[in-house]
């Protein structure tokens, strides 16, 4: 294997990162402020992707449930791409675009966070999902790629839009774990101040 090829893949990734830190900073510390104050309020986070934006909102619940990097009490957020029997049970008996939508209409309550995940914004379930958390008066914050697709179209301005522009899925979804650690850090930033951010 040539190393120039894996060399090329960390410094497409680096640059992305440094070029997106600068565009993304603001709609990043939009998000922690809205989750903090719905999380402040009693509310709570839902998260939702595909393939590897799946592993990103567990990943993200996980963080929030157990912890980041200081130790605070559990932070109420649920990944809707993890619990298989209801993913199997919608997709079989309804369809794939509703696997995330029903559980928003299940567990989502007014002033509930959905984290939306896609890095195209075109998948059907996760836009079934961002409709779903319109129509029960959730705000959205979503992890997009590419020019944010349709579920960057379906925002509005009290929702916060994270898009990293870049046409590969993987840096994308490179880019959106630096994103989502970030909130994780600003969340515990916000809880408990700055000083223990090493
Ligand atoms: O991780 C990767 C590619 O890096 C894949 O599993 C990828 O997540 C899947 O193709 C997803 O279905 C893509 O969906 P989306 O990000 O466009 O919503
Ligand atoms: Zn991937």
């Amino acid at each position: 294997m040539n190393t120039q090829r894996i060399l090329a893949h960390f410094q497409e990734s680096a640059d992305l990162k440094l070029k997106s830190g600068v565009a993304l900073a603001q709609p990043i510390a939009q998000a922690i402020e809205l989750m903090f104050n719905a999380l402040s309020n009693g509310n709570k986070i839902l998260a939702c992707g595909n393939g590897g934006s799946a592993g990103d909102a567990q990943h993200f619940a996980a963080e929030l449930v157990g912890r980041f990097e200081r130790e605070r009490f559990p932070l109420p957020a649920i990944s809707l791409s993890t619990d298989t029997s209801i993913i199997t049970a919608v997709g079989n008996d309804y369809s794939f675009n509703e696997i995330f939508s029903k559980q928003v209409q299940a567990l989502g309550q007014p002033g509930d966070i959905l984290l939306a995940i896609s890095t195209s914004g075109n998948s059907g379930n996760v836009l079934a999902a961002a409709e779903a958390a319109l129509e029960r008066e959730m705000r959205v914050v979503a992890l997009t790629g590419k020019d944010g697709g349709k579920l960057g179209q379906l925002l509005s301005d009290a929702d916060v839009h994270i898009n990293v522009q870049h046409a590969r899925t993987a840096r994308i979804q490179e880019v959106h774990l630096v994103a989502i650690h970030s909130i994780c850090d600003g969340l515990d930033v916000a809880l408990f101040g700055e000083e223990d951010a090493s």
